[in-house]
């Protein structure tokens, strides 16, 4: 899941920046002329940088090639830049102002290595303008002693070993912070299990594997009973307590591989991976016995649980059949008097 959500968020990212500059590449080519005059080759080069990144924006948008997207589109900004740099000064250009940014994008986009590569390409780019700035003019006229060139020089690979290494910290953050946030996205917040977002990810991939391999899987739905008397008689705040101890419980009773989240209010959901129906009721029966064992909350409430255990077959090959078929199931186990185990 964690893959295929990075992949999306870079896809999206990288196209976003690839449009953002065409945008910027077009207002130059517009709005240029009007600010200040410039040799018309200027234009030229414009249009083709413009024609360059539409390819890479289509590429990208293509999604035929996603290993490659962020390489081609940090090389065709790198390329982009070169012929500007080399018409307006080198070193001394009013373009080296963009430069800074390169590192920092290639971090978002990228990672720590291409944040790196572009920063070492470009500080290396910036050691050899400054051997010429001064023999290039700018886009006013202006020819740059060789002093400034160097002093220009020496300033722009300061600033850019700081991007390289901002884009560092920035990137440690940024993961940390959507790290933190697909957690959050998948998980409940008051038991820590999985929600049912981070449920039906699990559960399907858990299917598809018993489908493809045709290995066994059940499924057990939990429900507290008469919970509504504990939230009514102690306050929801103990009702809660409640909750995190029997979700503790029963995580701390299955297997590493079985797939436990909070499916609703009260209730549980849990996915036991190469399980038949026989051994499924046996684990519900399990369970069902140490939530009843113990007592919860500093009340010391004891609390009884009814399971539904169904079990993928060649009736029940859906992620909904096999839940419904669960949920049947734990209907008549809360009509036959609760705390019990009731098998589809
Ligand atoms: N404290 C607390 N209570 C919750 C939470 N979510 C749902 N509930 C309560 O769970 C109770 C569920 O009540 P019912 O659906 O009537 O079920 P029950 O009382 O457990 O009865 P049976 O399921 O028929 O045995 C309600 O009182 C809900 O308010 C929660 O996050 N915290």
């Amino acid at each position: 899941m964690a893959d295929d959500f990075n992949h999306q968020l870079n896809h999206k990212l990288t196209l976003r920046v690839a449009s953002i500059s065409l945008i910027a590449i077009l207002f130059a080519i517009i709005f240029r002329p009007l600010i200040v005059s410039l040799p018309s080759y200027f234009t030229w080069i414009a249009i083709l940088d413009f024609l360059l990144v539409l390819s890479v924006y289509f590429i990208i948008r293509s999604n035929r090639l996603p290993q490659w997207e962020v390489a081609i589109l940090l090389s065709s900004g790198i390329i982009t830049i070169t012929p500007l740099l080399l018409i307006s000064g080198g070193v001394n250009s009013q373009f080296t102002h963009i430069l800074p940014l390169y590192p920092i994008i290639a971090a978002l986009l990228g990672g720590k290595w291409e944040s790196l590569c572009v920063g070492i390409i470009l500080v290396f780019g910036i050691i050899v303008f400054s051997f010429f700035g001064h023999q290039v003019a700018d886009l006013t006229g202006d020819i740059y002693i060789e002093e400034k060139s160097y002093t220009r020089g020496f300033w722009l690979t300061i600033t850019l070993i700081t991007s390289t290494l901002f884009g560092r910290f920035f990137l440690k953050r940024y993961n940390k912070l959507t790290e933190q946030l697909k957690e959050e996205n998948i998980h409940d917040p008051l038991t820590h299990l999985f929600n049912r977002r981070g449920f039906n990810f699990h559960f399907n991939r858990n299917l598809n594997q018993s489908l493809l391999t045709n290995s066994p899987l059940s499924l057990v739905l939990i429900d507290i009973d008469f919970f509504k008397k504990v939230n009514d008689k102690y306050g929801h705040d103990v009702g809660d307590v409640c909750l995190i101890e029997v979700a503790d419980t029963l995580a701390s009773n299955i297997r590493k591989s079985d797939i436990l989240a909070r499916f609703g209010g009260e209730e549980f959901i849990l996915v036991l991976p190469e399980t038949k129906l026989n051994e499924a009721a046996n684990i519900a029966e399990k369970l069902r016995s140490v939530i009843f064992q113990r007592t919860y909350s500093d009340f010391n409430l004891p609390l009884t649980i009814t399971l539904g255990v169904a079990n993928y077959s060649e009736q029940n090959t859906s992620q909904l059949k096999i839940i419904k078929t669960a949920d049947k199931a734990l209907y008549r186990g809360k009509e036959k008097g609760r705390n019990r185990v009731e098998l589809a």
